[in-house]
C-alpha cells in the first residue's frame, strides 16, 4: 500500500508500525506555552491545479516549491501515464525539488490513453484527471484506494457522458470507471450538480480551454460548497491567459484557446496551517507561519478572521502570520464555544471540531454536510473519536453540535484521513494519552507533520529524521 512508503521512512521515538503499515503515534502534550516559527510545504490545491494546467499548456512549465506528498505524487504519476514529462529539478524550497512539466511532444500534442490511473484517496486527482483523460486518445481506467470507492463521482461520470464521451461504469456513481477518450472533446453547454463537491466544477474548468468550443458550465444543484476553491481555479486559469467569465452565480464560461506555459511559485498550504495555528489557543503562546501570502485564493486565509472568534490575537509582520493564544486552555483560559458556517472552508472543519470539543461553551459547525463524502465521512468520524474520549458531539443534517465535557485519553482513529489525524494531535496537546492509530495518513498532504509538530513544541524534531528520498517518491 502506497502509504507505507511514507509512514515507515523513519522513526520518531515512540512510533510503531502495525502489521497493516499503519503507524501508531502518541500525541505529545504541551508542557509549556508555545513560541514557534514554522515553514509549511506547498499547497495541495495549488500544486495539483498547476500540474494539470502545465500538462495542458502550450509549452514547458516550472513549478517552484511544489508540494511533495501522496496527493501530488498521485497527480504526477497520473499525468506521466498520459504522456506528460515531469522532471524533478533542484529548487530553493526546504521541502523537495522543483518540477519541470513538459506537455506531450510536439508541444501541445496528444495525450495518450490505454492507461490505468490510481487516484488514491485524492479528491483533486479523481475529479481533475477525468476531463484530462477525456482529451487523451485511448481508454483510461480510473480507480483509487478501496476507501475512495465511496467518494461521490457520479457528477464527473455524467458530465463526461453529456459531453459525448463514452464512460464504462457499474452505475454506482463511484470509482472504478473507464473513460474512452478520442483525442478531442467538443465542449459547449453543460449542466452539472456540484452540490457534493466544488471539485466537479474545478476539474471541468481546468480542462475546458482545450475543448474545441470551450465550455459554458451551469451548476444546477441547490448548494455549492467550497466556493473559494472554484475562485482559485479561475485565478490559476487567468494567470495562464484564460479568462473565465461568470455571467451569473453558478455559471462559468471558459473560452477555447491555449493555456500558457508558466513559471509558478506555489504558496505554503494554509489549510495545513490550521492545526498549528490552533495549537496556540490550546497550549498558549504564539505560533508563527512563515511565508504567509499577502493575497491568496486559499481558503486557509480565513483562519485570520476565524481564530479571533475563539479569542486568538492574529497579526502579520514580515510576510509571516502569528496567532497569539494568550495563556491558552493549558494556562487556564476558557475557550468560548462558537457557531461557524464552514460551507466555504470545509477543510478547516476538523480543526475547529477539535477546538469545539475543548471549548467551555456549546458550539455548532454548519454548512458541512458534504464532508460526509470527504476522505472519510468526517462528521461520523469526528463524533466517533470525540465521543470515545468522553466528549459530547453529535451530527446535525449539515454539520456538528458540541457540548462542553471533560476529555480523557484513548485511541483516536484517523480513518485514513490526514485532517482527522491532525485534529487528534491538537486535542492531544491538552489531553494526555491520545493515541493516533495512523499518523502516516498525514502523508496525503503533509508527510512532514510529525516532525513539524515536534518542532512546534520543542523547536526541533523529536529525532533526527532520515533524509527524505524525494526522487524515490
Ligand atoms: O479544489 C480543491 O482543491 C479542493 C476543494 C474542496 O473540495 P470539496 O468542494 O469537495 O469540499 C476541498 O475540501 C478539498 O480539500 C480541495
Ligand atoms: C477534502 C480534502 O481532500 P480531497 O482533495 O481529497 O477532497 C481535504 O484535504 O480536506
Amino acid at each position: 500500500m502506497a502509504l507505507q512508503r511514507y509512514s515507515t521512512r523513519d522513526e520518531f521515538g515512540n512510533l510503531l508500525a502495525n502489521d497493516d503499515a499503519r503507524v501508531w503515534w502518541s500525541a505529545p502534550t504541551a508542557t509549556s506555552a508555545l513560541s514557534a516559527r514554522i515553514m509549511l510545504p506547498g499547497s495541495k490545491s495549488l500544486t495539483n491545479r498547476e500540474l494539470v494546467l502545465s500538462a495542458l499548456a502550450d509549452g514547458p512549465s516550472l513549478l517552484r516549491r511544489p508540494l511533495h506528498s501522496r496527493d501530488s505524487q498521485l497527480m504526477i504519476d497520473a499525468l506521466r501515464a498520459l504522456g506528460v514529462g515531469i522532471e524533478e529539478v533542484p529548487g530553493d524550497g526546504a521541502f523537495g525539488p522543483d518540477l519541470r512539466i513538459t506537455p506531450p511532444e510536439p508541444t501541445g500534442g496528444e495525450l495518450l490513453g490505454s492507461v490505468s490511473i490510481d487516484t488514491g484517496l485524492a479528491g483533486t486527482v479523481m475529479r481533475f484527471l477525468p476531463p484530462v483523460a477525456a482529451l487523451a486518445l485511448g481508454p483510461t481506467a480510473i480507480d483509487g484506494d478501496p476507501s475512495a470507492r465511496r467518494r461521490p463521482m457520479r457528477t464527473t461520470i455524467t458530465a463526461l457522458r453529456d459531453l459525448g464521451i463514452e464512460v464504462d461504469d457499474d452505475g454506482s456513481g463511484t470509482m472504478p470507471f473507464t473513460i474512452h477518450g478520442t483525442g478531442a472533446v467538443e465542449g459547449g453547454e453543460l449542466a452539472i450538480d456540484a452540490s457534493a463537491s466544488s471539485q466537479f466544477v474545478s476539474g471541468l474548468l481546468l480542462a475546458a480551454p482545450r475543448f474545441r468550443r470551450g465550455l459554458t458550465l451551469r451548476h444546477t444543484g441547490e448548494r455549492l460548497p467550497s466556493l473559494p476553491h472554484i475562485e482559485m481555479t479561475i485565478a490559476a486559469l487567468a494567470a495562464r491567459g484564460v479568462t473565465v467569465s461568470s455571467p451569473e452565480p453558478g455559471v462559468w464560461v471558459v473560452p477555447a484557446g491555449p493555456i500558457a506555459a508558466a513559471e509558478v511559485t506555489i504558496e505554503p498550504d494554509l489549510s495545513n496551517a490550521a492545526p498549528f495555528l490552533a495549537a496556540a489557543l490550546v497550549a498558549g503562546g504564539t505560533v508563527t507561519i512563515e511565508g504567509w501570502p499577502d493575497a491568496t485564493t486559499q481558503v486557509g486565509a480565513q483562519l485570520e478572521s476565524l481564530l479571533p472568534r475563539l479569542g486568538a490575537a492574529v497579526s502579520r509582520a514580515g510576510g509571516a502570520l502569528t496567532v497569539d493564544g494568550g495563556p491558552g486552555i493549558r494556562g487556564g483560559a476558557a475557550l468560548p464555544g462558537v457557531d461557524l458556517d464552514l460551507g466555504e472552508a470545509g477543510e478547516l472543519a476538523p480543526t475547529f471540531a477539535a477546538l469545539a470539543a475543548l471549548a467551555s461553551g456549546p458550539s455548532r459547525l454548519r454548512g458541512i454536510g458534504h464532508l460526509r463524502g470527504h476522505e472519510t465521512d468526517r462528521l461520523a468520524a469526528l463524533v466517533t473519536d470525540i465521543t470515545a474520549l468522553g466528549g459530547r458531539a453529535r451530527e446535525l443534517d449539515d454539520g456538528l453540535a458540541f457540548e462542553p465535557a471533560e476529555l480523557h485519553g484513548g485511541p483516536w482513529l484517523a480513518f485514513e484521513d490526514h485532517r482527522m489525524a491532525t485534529s487528534g494531535a491538537l486535542i492531544g496537546l491538552l489531553v494526555e494519552g491520545v493515541e493516533i492509530d495512523d499518523i502516516g495518513s498525514t502523508a496525503k498532504t503533509l508527510p512532514e507533520f510529525p516532525e513539524l509538530w515536534e518542532q512546534m513544541l520543542h523547536g526541533r524534531p523529536a529525532a533526527s529524521p532520515a533524509p527524505i528520498d524525494w526522487l524515490g517518491l
